[in-house]
């Protein structure tokens, strides 16, 4: 007897086995909510781009989809289903980050391999050699009893046992330190601990929806648009009275400020609507600031999933002028930007320096921005396909507008002189230079660790982003950067409401006993000069490491 409703159509139960075993046939496979997803029909319609997806092949997506997604758009996934599964799912390294596969063949059931009841604490679930479950990087430094080990292979970054006559052994025995240290200041990585977590991190997300934290708080932005318009007159009023490098500086400010407001649009924290908020972002940093925020959106989406990861996250590879960790020593292959990023001489002289070159580069830190905006415009590097396809040509548009205020009509034809020019120009750059070390604070001193797939989104994000102390009358010189961490917990939640939320967010750290690291603003400064140096520092070792193995080889050589 038909009901007249079309009878939902069963879902099909999978096996580990089988999933990876479409995986190792090249399907982009995510687990959401215990539903299978075959996503490579989607792949390149993706507003999130390619890459934040296949960061996530294997894994189990829930928890970063919720953040970055709207609940909509969540529904939508379900386009996507091929199956689900019936039990705890354990992580796999996606092969983007050097996992490996093994093909499935029919009647082979799930214990046929080494992923049943996987030990996952960085000593034992490395050990597994060939397993696809926690076959990563530095990883295997962590066998028991191997303490100089060399790390395992990904595809990034191969270490053979002939590095240790490079001095590779002396930067394993660096990584190995730095994950002890995680290890010993973070909770267990242990499926049953990594559960709890996840479940209160779920709960606290849920509570903060119930206070209206992620409703936007409209009357914040009035006051911010006073505040626009105010620095705006200030550079015409100065302009006017032909005090250049004043007007410049206002317009320096005004910029400054603007960024945090496209920061809330790149993630939906303002509207909650991918259009309505991405034209916001298109019009202030495009038509207003010269820059491309989809240039930003694409960096900072993979950013937000790999955070701090040397291979993996573009907003820690700055080869060869910054290196935040001595891994990237060993000429690490990005995945980001597809290209090895050189530890050559060029590298090791400039990062030597870097802890005195941080803040002079800071300043420089916005032509740098332009010239990745056009790079990424002209190469046409977002989505040409899918719900962002036209954001590409609108952000082009607002780039001729740019050049066509700034540019034509203030510098060439309100100015008069070359000096005044120069002033105007330079003036309003590196004004905004504080921006770009208030981007860089929030991770570059934190851990660079790998400690494998089975450390839950929150406790990464908590572990590797540190928030700024400031009092709440600065919370706009700030412009919510301040609350990183939180923000990197909820990236969606509106900017005015991270003060609010930053109490429970440390209720519930101390619940779980993940650290929460809050420094003050100049306090924050010095943890990143004082990494910088020490990175220095390890690469004069290493140099000298390097050099006594060399005199050793002559004179085993009879030179
Ligand atoms: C079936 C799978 C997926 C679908 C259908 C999908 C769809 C979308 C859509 C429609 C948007 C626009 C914003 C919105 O409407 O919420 C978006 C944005 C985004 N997605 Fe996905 N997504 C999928 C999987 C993923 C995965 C696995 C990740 C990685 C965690 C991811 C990361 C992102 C990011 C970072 C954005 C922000 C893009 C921006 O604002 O520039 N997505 N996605």
């Amino acid at each position: 007897m038909s009901s007249g409703k079309k009878a939902a159509r069963p879902v099909a139960l999978l096996s580990r086995r089988q999933i990876e075993g479409l995986i190792a046939e090249g399907k982009t496979i995510i687990i959401i909510d215990q539903q299978v997803l075959k996503v490579d029909a989607w792949l390149s319609y993706h507003p999130g781009g390619e890459k934040a997806i296949l960061h996530m092949v294997g894994r189990d997506a829930t928890d970063e989809v919720n953040a970055l997604h709207a609940p909509e758009t969540r529904k939508s996934m379900q386009r996507y289903r091929i199956g689900r599964i019936d039990s705890r799912w354990k992580n796999f390294v996606p092969p983007i980050q050097g996992g490996k596969f093994r093909q499935y063949v029919e009647g082979t059931s799930d214990s046929d391999g080494e992923d049943e009841d996987v030990d996952v604490s960085p000593e034992s679930g490395s050990s597994r050699a060939p397993s696809p479950v926690f076959d990563t990087k530095d990883s295997n430094i962590h066998h028991r009893g191997r303490a100089k080990s060399p790390p395992s292979s990904s595809a990034s970054s191969v270490s053979h046992a002939s590095d240790l006559d490079d001095g590779m052994s002396y930067l394993d025995a660096q990584t190995k330190e730095q994950i002890d240290l995680d290890i010993s200041k973070y909770p267990s990585l242990d499926l049953i601990t990594q559960d709890e977590i996840i479940r209160k991190y779920r709960e606290l997300d849920e509570r903060l929806r119930a206070e209206g934290l992620y409703d936007c708080n409209y009357s914040a932005y009035a006051i911010e648009t006073c505040r626009y318009l105010l620095l705006f007159s200030m550079m015409l009023i100065f302009l006017n009275l032909r005090w250049y490098g004043t007007s410049g500086m206002f317009l320096g400010c005004l910029w400054h400020q603007l960024v945090f407001t496209v920061h809330d649009a790149g993630h939906m924290g303002i509207t909650h609507n991918f259009t309505a908020d991405t034209v916001i972002g298109i019009l202030i940093a495009d038509f207003i600031g010269g820059l491309s925020v989809c240039w930003w959106k694409r960096n900072h989406n993979v950013h937000h999933i790999v955070t701090n990861s040397p291979e993996h996250d573009p907003d820690i590879e700055h080869m060869p002028f910054f290196a935040v960790s001595h891994r990237f020593f060993k000429s690490l292959k990005s995945s980001f930007y597809d290209r090895l990023m050189p530890y050559d001489s060029f590298a090791k002289f400039t990062l030597a320096y870097q802890a005195q070159l941080y803040y002079p580069l800071m300043f420089l830190g916005r032509f740098n921005l332009y010239v990745l905006s056009w790079e990424h415009l002209i190469r046409g590097l977002g989505p040409k396909k899918g719900p962002a396809w036209w954001h590409r040509w609108m952000e082009i548009a607002g780039q001729v507008f740019f050049w066509y205020w700034f540019g034509y009509l203030i510098v060439y034809k309100t100015i008069p002189t070359a000096s005044g020019r120069f002033a105007f120009v330079m003036i309003s750059h590196l004004v905004t230079m504080p921006l770009h070390a208030q981007i860089t604070l929030s991770h570059f001193s934190m851990s660079t660790s790998e400690l494998g797939p089975h450390e839950s989104f929150p406790q990464k994000m908590l572990r590797t982003t540190m928030d700024i102390d400031c009092p709440e009358w600065l919370d706009f010189f700030h412009g919510g950067l301040q609350f990183q961490a939180i923000h990197h917990l909820f990236p969606r939640m509106p900017r005015h409401n991270l003060r609010r939320t930053q109490k429970f967010v440390q209720d519930f750290c101390n619940d779980v006993g993940i650290p929460y690291a809050l420094y003050g603003f100049v306090d924050g400064n010095k943890e990143v000069i004082g990494r910088l140096a020490e990175v220095s520092r390890q690469g004069a070792i290493l140099a000298k490491c390097q050099m006594a193995i060399a005199e050793r080889g002559d004179i085993l050589h009879g030179h």
